[in-house]
């Protein structure tokens, strides 16, 4: 469902309200919990500008809805597994309160972060899947290294790689960071820039202990906002 984009005055924004995008039903695309039926709330808004980024439609526009009234809106789709994405979700301070909130309600979350902004704070029940930006984002400034040490071994660590220069990048920030100590390590290609068997190739060759990552839902639906 996509979410209505008025603009709210002043007097009518509760102060527990959060931009959003859109909330959708779907199959989770990435990160361990690929392929389980899953709600999607794409909050808007982000500091960052990937150069590959698939979602700049959330860069903008939204609407303003209560906590309350997401959580009903999930609740429609009768469905135990939320992820919370973006935009960037935590440029929002709200997003804590809404994370809580779900977690309370009962269901199974994830975060999906840049961890360009610290990840503390967020309920422990949560999986935060955080995404260190290679050099072929043109973001990797805005990674927040002191992230790491709030990552515990319910958490994931993702890089989306562009270039063979992000692959070899991505290796020495893992032994650099110690990143296979800290929890599961994600390698994806970003898509259209670096072919996925080449980057699975790479990975065997080097015997890498990584998960090698597909966006499942652009191979079922290509790159469709909403999906
Ligand atoms: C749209 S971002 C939203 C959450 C957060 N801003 C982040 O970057 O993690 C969700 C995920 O999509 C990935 N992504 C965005 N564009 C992509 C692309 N062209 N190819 C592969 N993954 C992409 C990001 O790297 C991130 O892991
Ligand atoms: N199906 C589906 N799975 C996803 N997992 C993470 C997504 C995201 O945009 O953060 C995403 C998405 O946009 N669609
Ligand atoms: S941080 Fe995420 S949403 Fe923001 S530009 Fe990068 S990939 Fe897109
Ligand atoms: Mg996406």
């Amino acid at each position: 469902m996509s979410v209505a984009t008025t603009q709210p005055t002043a007097s009518s924004v509760r102060s527990d309200a959060l931009r959003v995008t859109e909330i959708f039903h779907s199959i989770q695309g990435e990160s361990s919990r690929v392929g389980l039926p899953t709600v999607f709330i794409r909050l808007t808004g982000c500091p960052l500008r990937c150069t590959w980024c698939d979602t700049e439609y959330a860069f903008h526009g939204g609407g303003t809805i209560p906590i309350d009234a997401i959580l009903a809106q999930v609740a429609e789709f009768h469905c135990t597994t939320v992820c919370v994405t973006g935009g960037e979700p935590l440029a929002q301070k709200n997003c804590l309160p809404l994370l809580v909130a779900l977690c309370e309600a009962g269901y199974s979350v994830s975060l999906e972060t840049s961890g360009a902004l610290d990840i503390g704070g967020i309920d422990p029940r949560v999986s935060r899947i955080m995404d260190i930006k290679a050099p072929g984002s043109g973001e990797t400034t805005k990674n927040r290294w002191e992230n790491l040490d709030l990552l515990t071994a319910h958490d994931e660590l993702k890089l989306v790689l562009a270039s063979r220069e992000d692959y070899e990048w991505a290796i020495t920030a893992c032994h650099q960071h110690r990143l296979f100590e800290r929890c599961p390590v994600l390698f994806s290609p970003v898509q259209g820039q670096l072919e996925a068997g080449q980057l699975a190739q790479w990975i065997i060759d080097d015997k890498l202990p990584v998960r090698f990552q597909l966006q499942l839902h652009k191979v079922l639906w290509g790159n469709t906002p909403g999906r």
